[in-house]
């Protein structure tokens, strides 16, 4: 792991957020048109993740002929968006926005399409905006050999971050839509 993922001395242990979804609850897509979690890209990997215990949560991801890199095979890219997107998931368990700042990958086993990626991430550190976690991605069952694992280092952010950034056309039909508007709300409240 490099230097810039290792928590500084003084980082804090993460707190889960007393309003955090209870374990096994489902998270659901925080934007309908995510590659990640979105239910209107037909071709994106539609991982449903559900909180953990902790600072932590569970994601599922099944590989399809769409996510193909080798013959028969996933392709790295797409596994690594199931580790960022898990990796994401974790804000519901803190209650703030952050998106992905350096994301280092390990892949150790080929992923045949068919397959189902089972995925668990937990924040290991927090130091003011910055958020360190952890992920692996296992096959052949919650408690099969590791094919993929990723360590991470998301940034805090505020819903401006999208506002000023993204494509006109998608931030208004979002901010449009009252589901998103909640979505996005439910992170903005912190104590
Ligand atoms: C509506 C609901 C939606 C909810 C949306 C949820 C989406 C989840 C989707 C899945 C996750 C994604 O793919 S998110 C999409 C992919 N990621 C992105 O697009 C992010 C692009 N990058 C950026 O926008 C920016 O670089 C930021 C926000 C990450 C940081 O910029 P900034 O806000 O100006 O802050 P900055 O001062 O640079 O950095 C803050 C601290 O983090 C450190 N830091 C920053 N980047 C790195 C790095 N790569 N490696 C090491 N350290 C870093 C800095 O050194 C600093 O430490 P110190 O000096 O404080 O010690």
């Amino acid at each position: 792991m490099s230097t810039a993922l290792t928590p500084p001395a003084e980082a804090r242990p993460p707190v889960r957020h007393p309003d955090a979804p209870a374990p096994g609850e489902p998270l659901g897509a925080h934007y309908a048109y995510c590659f990640g979690c979105g239910g209107g890209q037909p071709h994106g990997l539609h991982l449903e993740a559900r909180a953990g215990e902790g600072v932590s949560v569970t994601a599922e991801f099944t590989v399809t002929t769409d996510h193909q890199g080798a013959p028969g095979l996933a392709h790295g890219g797409v596994l690594a968006t199931a580790l960022d997107e898990t990796l994401g998931a974790l804000g519901w368990m803190l209650r703030v926005i952050a998106v992905t700042g350096r994301l280092e990958t390990d892949f150790r086993l080929p992923v045949p399409v068919g397959t189902v990626l089972h995925l668990q991430a937990e924040v290991t550190a927090v130091h003011g905006r910055k958020i360190y976690s952890t992920a692996t991605g296992r096959i052949g069952g919650p408690e099969g050999p590791v094919a993929v694992r990723a360590d991470a280092l998301f940034v805090e952010v505020k819903v401006d971050h999208f506002i000023d950034n993204g494509r006109p056309e998608e931030i208004q039909a979002a901010m449009a839509d009252p589901d998103q508007v909640r979505r996005a709300r439910a992170f903005e409240v912190n104590p």
